[in-house]
């Protein structure tokens, strides 16, 4: 069991590095938009939905999770998104 633990510890480093570069990409999406309603795009929003689910169904992961996490990635990218535009109109 430890051994397993030490795996899933790895793989949720990994992981938030990941997330960490997405983040990046999120700030640079915020720089770009000139305006407030640009912030959530709910067609890219549904395009994403679409790939991670495909990339989950070949990859073994349950669809229905990939779809929440991502959901909820999502709503904290806007939320990140909303924070950048906010300072940047101060
Ligand atoms: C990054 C964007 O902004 C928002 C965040 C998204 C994301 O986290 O992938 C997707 C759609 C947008 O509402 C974008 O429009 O591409």
């Amino acid at each position: 069991m430890a051994e397993l633990r030490e795996q899933i510890d790895f793989l949720d480093s990994q992981l938030v590095e990941l997330l960490s570069q997405r983040q990046r990409y999120i700030e640079r999406a915020a720089e770009i938009k000139a305006h407030r309603h640009e912030i959530r795009d709910e067609a890219r929003i549904q395009d994403v939905l679409n790939k991670v689910s495909a990339a989950a169904e070949k990859a073994g992961l349950k669809v229905e999770i990939a779809q929440r996490v991502w959901r909820e990635l999502m709503e904290g990218s806007i939320a990140l998104e909303m924070d950048c535009y906010e300072a940047r109109a101060k």
